[in-house]
């Protein structure tokens, strides 16, 4: 694992979103199927025709170990992207995730398999297997672009994109702002009721005045 790699596992997405500004995260109807679910990973992406689930098994053929599969099902809810017995070999061969503009089935199963998906939700039906679908291409998910070999952060606050090439400055600002949280967090807790008015005061004595608002004038 490499240096970003590492920094990014304990990172939560709030911090990862801080740090890209907001504008790479996925549409927050993509969630993950429990709360516990946290994925931290380079993205193998593919992208599914409308209803159809077979290129997800060229997609996990082509994994390496700690990859995370990001599936663009174009928001299709009636047709299930995988189940539990495609999750079990996405699993069974290291893939660390699913994140999908889609949705899945066999739950309960899924549940028992603990592996992390976030999607749009669940059906009962299978997807169709007329071919079709690409894997390893730019897609968009969510409202986000997002190319093959990607950093892909999920927890049960949503799912955050981060563009490789900017992986190495995200970190350290994620890094920077979740120190900054941590001591504000100290400061306003360091002495109860006190020291929360004493932060407030603070805080309210730096923002800015709104400036008088005027009515416009209407002649
Ligand atoms: O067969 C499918 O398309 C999905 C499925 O039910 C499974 O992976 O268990
Ligand atoms: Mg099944």
């Amino acid at each position: 694992m490499t240096k970003v790699e590492v920094s990014f596992k304990h990172l939560p997405t709030t911090a990862v979103s801080d740090a890209t500004g907001g504008h790479t995260n996925l549409r927050s109807d993509i969630k993950p199927l429990a709360d516990h679910f946290k994925i931290a990973g380079r993205a193998v992406t593919v992208r599914l025709p409308d209803g159809e689930n077979g290129a997800v098994l060229e997609a996990i053929r082509a994994a390496s170990e700690g990859d995370i599969l990001v599936i663009d099902a174009k928001g299709n809810t009636n047709r299930a992207v995988a189940g539990d017995f495609v999750l079990s070999l996405a699993k069974g061969i290291g893939v660390q995730g699913f994140v999908v503009d889609g949705v899945i089935r066999d739950i309960a199963a899924i549940r028992e398999l603990d592996f992390p998906v976030f999607s749009l939700g669940t059906t009962v039906a299978a997807g169709n297997k007329n071919g079709g679908g690409k894997v390893n291409v730019p897609i968009a998910i969510g409202g986000v672009t997002v190319h093959p070999g990607d950093y892909i952060f999920g927890d049960v606050d949503g799912v955050v994109v981060v563009p490789r090439e900017d992986a190495e400055r995200i970190v350290a600002a994620a890094e920077v702002k979740l120190e900054k949280d941590e001591i504000r967090a100290q400061e306003a807790h360091a002495n109860g009721k006190e020291s929360i008015i004493a932060y407030l005061d603070k805080v309210c004595a730096s923002t800015k005045p709104i400036p008088n608002a005027t009515m416009p004038r209407h002649n």
